[in-house]
């Protein structure tokens, strides 16, 4: 692609929903033993084939999803000058708000590993608003002197944000927590075994404003190029709007729409190369199809900072060859965030 040429996204299709299962949460949450596995069959079903599925009856209130919406388009209705003041400044960090990266050309949304020899990517009419997990007082991590623990950088002139946002954090970090025991078991290994991968977890948390779709704009504007997320896994809330396109098995883009209630899962890099590929991380992309503007809240699970991550013993039938080289996760992580900086400094209109 040349730079500055538009991506043209063919229509979805078909409705995911089929594809990507519906899955009824509350059954592991509150169910008996056989619950548990009948839901841990279908997240293992889904994470082996497609590596998308929803969830409902998570546990989280409504409320507190629709606050998190609510939070996130009050900020970017704000003029340009006021998001800007809430935007990373330092070499190599990430939090805060990045204006739109237009048709930037070696900007990869998601900081895959996989993404790059996927296929090629662009960046896309989004903006977003970055937050690490906030450190409480009792994490072995608080305080922490290694940059990868940056400070986020809140929107001071907006009542509510932080609270919110906070609030929010716990609620998805527990869901989390139930989800990891649930890969667990979809995986057949004790319920705690990603648990110790994830002690003080780099997790992080985005907002995404993808402007409504305007008159000189082509059908199929992008907001967020095709990729695939670098987490573990990634727990996505999506207002009704719609736009979220999946690749099935066979390669075809399949709509993944808005389900009341429902959060998205799906499995990242990390996931896919601690599993050998049992589990895929999957490409992903938002087509702003509709002149309305379209708005969602990520969280992206990553493991510790010391974290090593290889294919494990465990998921590699008798003979099986590892498909992944090993890495360290805070390297990969660092790199990432450098790799946004980079980007970001070239959009920013107060970097120059
Ligand atoms: O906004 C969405 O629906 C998807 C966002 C996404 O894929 C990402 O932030 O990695
Ligand atoms: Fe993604």
């Amino acid at each position: 692609m040349m730079s500055g040429e538009a991506l043209h996204y063919a229509e979805a299709e078909a409705i995911g929903s089929e594809e990507i299962p519906i899955v009824d949460f509350g059954r592991f949450l509150n169910g008996d033993a056989a619950d548990r596995a009948a839901v841990a069959a279908e997240i293992s079903a889904a994470c082996r084939r497609i590596g998308f599925f929803y969830v409902t009856n998570h546990g989280v209130p409504e409320t507190l999803r629709e606050n998190v919406l609510g939070e996130a388009r009050a900020f970017f209705a704000e003029p340009m000058a006021r998001k800007m003041e809430c935007a990373p400044l330092k070499e190599g960090q990430w939090c805060g708000f990045v204006p739109s990266r237009g048709a930037m050309e070696g900007w990869e949304p998601g900081g895959s590993f996989k993404t790059a020899d996927a296929e090629r990517v662009s960046g896309g009419t989004l903006e977003q608003f970055n937050m690490m997990r906030v450190l409480n007082a009792d994490d072995p991590n608080y305080g922490g002197a290694d940059p990868v623990y940056q400070r986020n950088l809140w929107p001071r002139f907006q009542p509510g944000f932080v609270e919110t946002m906070i609030v929010n954090q716990r609620a998805v970090l527990k869901l989390s927590g139930e989800l990891m025991a649930a890969l667990s078991m979809a995986l057949g290994v004790e319920e705690d075994f990603f648990a110790r991968f994830h002690r003080s977890p780099l997790a992080t948390f985005g907002l995404n404003h993808y402007p409504a779709r305007t008159d000189t704009q082509p059908s199929d504007a992008v907001g967020v190029g095709a990729h695939c997320d670098a987490s573990s896994f990634t727990v996505l809330l999506q207002d009704d709007v719609g736009g979220l396109e999946v690749r099935d098995p066979s390669g075809r883009w399949i709509a993944a729409p808005y389900v009341p209630g429902a959060y998205v899962i799906n499995i990242g890099d990390t996931m896919m190369a601690w599993t050998n590929g049992h589990f895929v991380s999957t490409l992903h992309r938002v087509v702003s199809r509709r002149p309305v503007d379209r708005f969602s809240a990520t969280m992206f699970m990553n493991p510790d900072l010391d974290a090593r991550v290889a294919p494990l013993d465990a998921f590699l039938a008798e003979g099986e060859a590892p498909r992944f080289e090993p890495f360290d996760n805070g390297d990969y992580m660092k790199s990432f965030y450098q790799r946004f900086y980079n980007v970001w400094k070239k959009v920013s209109p107060i970097s120059q």
